[in-house]
Parts: structure tokens; C-alpha cells; sequence
């Protein structure tokens, strides 16, 4: 029965595949899964401080073509391996964009990159695409917006993200309550550190809030709570909060509201004014923080093939340039390869000074 006062401005309803479905068409099986959870454990236990190691988020600002994201994970588990010993390395896998004004969600929204949004193939491809970064020895971290995605993909992620955009919403904060891998929130868009701590102890709760199952049926969902929330500084309208002095004072605040001891630094956003060329001198400036021993737990950069970024175009997917960012502009390849070292040789004077 059609209501006469009901869904006046909603065109089209288009079910989706239940997540089950997705999951059992592209399934990660036991190798993958044991990866995930290693992976997991690892990152968790050197954001609480108990490994020695530095976690490093590193990857394109949003994934547009997959050929492209598999090439850069190639090469970039092949640095990994060979650092493995002082940074423990999650590729940035990102496939849910929050807009500021608009533009391109995604590549779950949007796969083809023309307005055609067919969801269900973004959903499968991203699925596909995750598998396929696993493959390659890497750990995977997303970003989760849409309340309902990470049904279908977040049995493969190893560490998530709550956005500066989102980091205040109770449903956002709800969902990582029932996320099983750690989850990191980051600061408030104007730079407010105290709501992403709000997040982290909103999600550290257990919750009951509305979802979807693993059928895709409407759902109550009941959660346990993520103990393994913290804090990811990204700084704000005021400036950036990269400093000692605001990394210190972010960290005990995380301590004092029994999260983490350690934070999360993303180099990028307003921390470099989304400028790569400053972005690679904030991860050297950091890399210096971490060899002094400040509480700096993971570090988060912006990567890609090409340096930069470029607009998606008339032209759309065929006039774009192989390998460079659509959304924001990220730190090529090489001096990617670079500060990885910097960083590596950072976590290795830090151990030498702690004796
Ligand atoms: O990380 C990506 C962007 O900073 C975020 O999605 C917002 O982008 P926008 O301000 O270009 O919309
Ligand atoms: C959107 C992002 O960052 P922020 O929420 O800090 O703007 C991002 O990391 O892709």
C-alpha cells in the first residue's frame, strides 16, 4: 500500500545482496582471517604500548581503481617486509568518502566514477580488492561511514577509522561499539580533541541501536563495546595539533579517560593543510618526535603511486592520470618508500635511548 505522506523525496528503493551473500561469494577463509586477527592483536598492542613498534597507515586518500591500489600494495609490501622489525605497516584502504560539499563518495557509492552508482558491484569490488591487499601480506584500515557497510566488508579489516565528519554522531560511535577491530576517532573538524575522546568512550560501551544482520534484516543490534578505541590527532580549523605540546597533553587526556596511553598522529588533513610536499616535512618532523619518545602510538600518511591529486574530469575514469589521487593529494611512491625509513630509523634510535 502506497502512503500518501511517506517517502515523497526518495526516488528508488534497490535492495542490496544480504552481506552473507557477499561474504560467502568472496570468503577469506582461514589463512586470511588468521592474518586479520594477528594483525589486529599487533596494532592494538602497540597503540596500548605493549610492542615497541610503530604502526604506520599508509595509502591512497580514497581508492578509485583498484589495478592501481593492488600495484601500490604490491610495492608497498615488499618495503614493509623489509621494515618489519620497527614499523608495523596497514595499507589505507579506503573506500567510504565523507564530503565536505559534495563530489564522488567512494568507491562503494560510485564504482564507475560516473554518477551510475551501482552499489552492489562498489560493495563486491571493494571486497574483492580487500582480499587481494591481503594477499599481498598487508593489513587492511578503512575508514567505516556508511552504519550498514562494514556487514559486508569489516571481517577483513584490521583497523578502522571514525572521520573528523563523523566523530561526534551517536550512530558512528554506536557502530564501533560493535566493531572487532580497533578503531580509531579522529578529532573534530573545528580540532576539538575532547569529542573523539567522548567517541572512544561512547564506543567502548555497549550499545543497542538499529542495523542490519548478516541476511540483510532490519535488526536490533546489541554489542559488546571496543575496548581498543583511541585517539587520532588530524588537526583542525585552529591549525595543526602535531606538536609535543599537543601530542603530550592529547595522550595523558587519552590515559586519564582510560584510552590509550598512545595516539595516533595523521600527518595530513589539517595537520599539512592537505599539501603533500608539507605532509612528507610533518612526517619527518614526527619521525623526530617518535625517536624523543613522545606517546605516538601509529602514524597516518596519505599515499599513493603519483604525487598530488587531480580533478575527476569531463573525461571521467579514462582521462585520468594512472596511479594519482581523486580525492586528496598524497606523497608519491618514492618518498613514500623514503619516509618509511626515516620512520624505521626513528623507532630504532628510540629503542637505543630506552637502552
Ligand atoms: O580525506 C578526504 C577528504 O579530506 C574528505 O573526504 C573531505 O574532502 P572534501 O573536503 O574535498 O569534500
Ligand atoms: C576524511 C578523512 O579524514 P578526516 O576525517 O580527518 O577529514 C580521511 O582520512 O580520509
Amino acid at each position: 500500500m502506497m502512503s500518501a505522506t511517506g517517502d515523497l523525496r526518495v526516488t528508488t528503493f534497490e535492495p542490496l545482496p544480504a552481506p552473507r551473500e557477499l561474504r560467502d561469494e568472496l570468503p577469506l577463509g582461514q589463512g586470511r582471517e588468521d592474518a586479520v586477527e594477528l594483525a589486529r592483536t599487533s596494532i592494538d598492542r602497540v597503540i596500548s604500548g605493549h610492542d615497541d613498534r610503530l604502526v604506520v597507515v599508509v595509502g591512497p586518500c580514497s581508492v578509485h581503481d583498484p589495478v592501481a591500489a593492488l600495484d601500490y600494495a604490491r610495492r608497498l609490501a615488499a618495503r614493509a617486509a623489509e621494515l618489519d622489525g620497527e614499523l608495523l605497516v596497514v595499507m589505507r584502504v579506503y573506500f567510504e568518502k565523507p564530503r565536505s560539499t559534495g563530489g564522488w563518495k567512494g568507491l562503494i557509492n560510485d564504482p564507475g566514477l560516473d554518477g551510475s552508482h551501482r552499489v552492489a558491484d562498489g560493495l563486491r569490488l571493494a571486497r574483492r580488492t580487500l582480499v587481494d591487499v591481503i594477499d599481498t601480506g598487508l593489513a587492511v584500515g578503512c575508514e567505516f561511514l556508511e552504519p550498514t557497510s562494514p556487514q559486508f566488508i569489516a571481517d577483513a579489516v584490521a583497523w578502522g577509522a571514525i572521520g573528523a565528519r563523523t566523530t561526534e554522531s551517536q550512530i558512528h560511535r554506536q557502530m564501533a561499539s560493535g566493531l572487532s577491530m580497533p578503531v580509531g576517532f579522529k578529532n573534530g573538524m573545528d580540532g576539538d580533541v575532547g569529542v573523539a575522546l567522548d567517541g572512544c568512550t561512547v564506543a567502548a560501551q555497549e550499545q543497542v541501536f538499529f542495523g542490519v544482520d548478516a541476511d540483510g534484516r532490519a535488526s536490533v543490534v546489541s554489542t559488546t563495546g571496543n575496548p581498543s578505541a583511541h585517539l587520532i590527532l588530524r588537526g583542525g580549523k585552529s591549525g595543526p595539533n602535531f606538536d609535543s605540546a599537543s601530542v603530550a597533553t592529547a595522550a595523558e587526556r587519552s590515559r586519564a579517560a582510560g584510552h590509550a596511553p598512545r595516539v595516533v598522529v595523521d600527518a595530513s588533513h589539517a595537520n599539512s593543510g592537505k599539501d603533500h610536499v608539507r605532509q612528507a616535512e610533518v612526517v619527518e618532523l614526527l619521525a623526530g618526535q617518535v625517536a624523543a619518545g613522545e606517546p605516538i602510538g601509529a602514524l597516518m600518511m596519505e599515499s599513493f603511486i603519483e604525487p598530488g591529486r587531480q580533478d575527476l574530469g569531463d573525461d571521467g575514469p579514462a582521462g585520468l592520470v594512472y596511479g594519482q589521487s581523486i580525492t586528496d593529494a598524497c606523497i608519491g611512491w618514492d618518498e613514500t618508500s623514503r619516509l618509511l625509513g626515516v620512520l624505521a630509523d626513528a623507532v630504532a634510535r628510540r629503542r637505543a635511548t630506552a637502552g
